[in-house]
């Protein structure tokens, strides 16, 4: 074990906080943040400005989020903020917060149909300082159905849009800004340039922090919350919850045991192919437990997405839970929960858009106390601290594997022959992926059956069988995803090979939709 980590003074890194009001996109504020190497927390909106002041913060950053500020259930923020002395930035709703709540601005619906994805922003004062050095003109992400109407007192216009007349305000003096668009997203031209001259010349924070601090944090926190019990770690073999393990191992050595679930719905050879690359590696050993029988058991005929989520989430806690007692001083399950995983599966403010396993599908009454050193983090900086401890190249750079397995690759009921035809045309997907070196660079790609029926003729005789989907998309941090262009010819050859190959399945589909509209799984 590594000494001298114990202690690590938090208070030495100069910190924006971001006060969540639900969007989508809040946490991914934070992490532009803290690419700029400064560090970046999320924080309820209803925090009050006593607890702000003790985080002693360089500035504040009001997130967006689907309510309207004049609606019965608004979020707001405690109005002595506004006399901190400190920056505030106002993105979208949070903008629209601050034109509420500051004297004299008025928010209105608008007129038309709101203002939906990528528009023009004309910048109306190229001296502000958000904007130095940009062209008058550039492509913004717009996603908002109120605007703010008047400027509050001591505010300027400074940016306009197509379909929005202040896509963009200042009050220099006070250090306030506010923004209908969204610079966190990549879609937003020079979104990041635009944070980054908020965090440095506006807020004046310096660049002090990086991800060999997190890990140090994390190791001091694990350690303290360990003290001398026992952690069970659920091991997936992917990225996130390797990572994990080794972060465990680093803070609390043997105290670790690691406990892998084949539950029958992984990948061809896939249990095996995890144990072969993890076992006694990294000082980690694996507990494999084989539960097919009661995964598909507990899934049988049920068909709607959520409840297979949820029963599969129980089932991973029970096997878990079994595991423990034979362990003795478990108190703690440790997993690799991303924030991806958490955002998606709702919070206080953001909406369910799907209950991951290790989140919204847990039982209500968890035995264990859950250690989640990843949850704020996103896939790719997940990647960047696996590199950051030295992991091998190709663990790190796996694709992303859910939980749920091929459950939710097989819409509807899951039965053991509909299984047979996911397993066996992902398996060759991946290998003819793999041929092509389309590995290296589409993010992820699998197949799925969506339960379609269709008639072909094969060997001169007539076919009613199934159809196979491959999706196959290029993303970041799997928040938002395009459809990855693969080669006709590959796809072609898949096609063949999965026809040829898979007995029931007599045609194969490609899927050409981004995230959003569609998610990246089927369920
Ligand atoms: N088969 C499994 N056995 C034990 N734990 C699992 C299994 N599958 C998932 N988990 C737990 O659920 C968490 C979330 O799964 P998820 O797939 O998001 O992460 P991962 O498998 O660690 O990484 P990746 O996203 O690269 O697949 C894992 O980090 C792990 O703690
Ligand atoms: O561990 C997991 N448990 C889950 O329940 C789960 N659902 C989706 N995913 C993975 O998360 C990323 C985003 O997926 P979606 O666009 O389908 O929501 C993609 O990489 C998905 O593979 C999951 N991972
Ligand atoms: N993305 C947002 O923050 C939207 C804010 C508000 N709900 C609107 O529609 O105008
Ligand atoms: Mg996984």
């Amino acid at each position: 074990m590594e000494k001298n980590m114990q202690t690590v003074d938090q208070t030495k890194f100069d910190r924006v906080i971001v006060l969540d009001f639900g969007s989508q996109y809040n946490q991914l504020i934070t992490r532009r943040i803290r690419e700029f190497g400064v560090y970046s927390e999320l924080k309820p909106h209803t925090i009050s400005a006593t607890e702000l002041a003790a985080m002693n913060p360089k500035a504040v950053i009001f997130s967006g989020g689907p309510n309207s500020v004049y609606g019965e259930d608004a979020l707001t923020v405690d109005p002595a903020i506004y006399d901190m002395g400190l920056p505030i930035l106002g993105i979208c709703y949070g903008m629209q917060l601050m034109a509420k709540n500051l004297a004299g601005g008025v928010v209105a619906p608008a007129e038309d149909n709101g203002d939906y994805g990528q528009s023009e922003m004309h910048i109306t004062n190229t001296h502000s300082p958000l904007f130095k050095g940009m062209a008058a003109d550039q492509e913004v992400l717009m996603s908002h159905g109120d605007y703010v109407k008047t400027v509050p007192d001591g505010f300027e216009q400074i940016g306009t849009g197509a379909n929005c007349p202040t896509a963009a305000m200042q009050d220099v003096k006070r250090g306030f800004y506010g923004l209908q668009f969204h610079p966190e997203v990549r879609l937003t031209e020079n979104g990041n340039d635009i944070l980054r001259h908020f965090v440095f010349d506006v807020a004046g924070a310096k660049a002090n922090w990086t991800m060999r601090d997190f890990i140090d944090l994390q190791i001091a926190n694990i350690r303290q919350t360990v003290g001398d019990k026992k952690v069970l770690l659920g091991l997936s073999g992917g990225v996130d919850s390797s990572v994990v393990a080794v972060l465990l191992h680093k803070a609390i050595g043997n105290q670790l045991t690691a406990v892998f679930v084949d539950h029958g719905l992984l990948r061809k050879d896939e249990a095996q192919q995890v144990l072969d690359s993890l076992n006694g590696k990294f000082g980690i050993n694996i507990v494999a437990v084989n539960a097919s029988d009661r995964f598909l058991g507990a899934l049988k005929g049920v068909s709607n997405p959520e409840r297979k989520r949820k029963i599969i989430g129980k089932e991973f806690i029970d096997v878990f839970s079994e595991e423990a007692r034979k362990l003795d001083g478990v108190e703690f399950l440790a997993q690799g929960t991303l924030y991806t995983d958490v955002i998606e599966s709702g919070t206080d403010t953001a909406q369910t858009i799907k209950s991951h396993h290790n989140v919204g599908g847990l039982p209500e009454d968890l035995q264990f106390k859950l250690i989640e050193p990843l949850n704020k983090l996103f896939k790719d900086e997940v990647r960047e601290l696996g590199e950051q401890l030295g992991m091998p190249h190709d663990l790190v750079w796996r694709q992303p594997f859910p939980g749920p397995g091929l459950a939710i690759r097989t819409l509807g009921e899951v039965t053991p022959e509909k299984l047979t035809l996911v397993r066996e045309s992902d398996a060759i997907l991946r290998a003819e992926f793999a041929k092509a070196g389309l590995d290296q660079t589409v993010w992820q790609y699998f197949t799925a059956l969506p339960g379609i029926h269709s008639v072909g003729v094969m060997g001169d005789g007539r076919t009613y069988d199934e159809a196979i989907v491959i999706r196959a998309v290029t993303s970041v941090d799997g928040m938002t995803a395009e459809f990855a262009e693969v080669p006709w010819a590959v796809l072609g050859e898949v096609s063949t090979k999965i026809v040829n190959e898979v007995p029931g399945v007599n045609r194969v589909l490609y899927d050409i939709t981004g995230k959003p509209p569609a998610t990246i799984e089927y369920e």
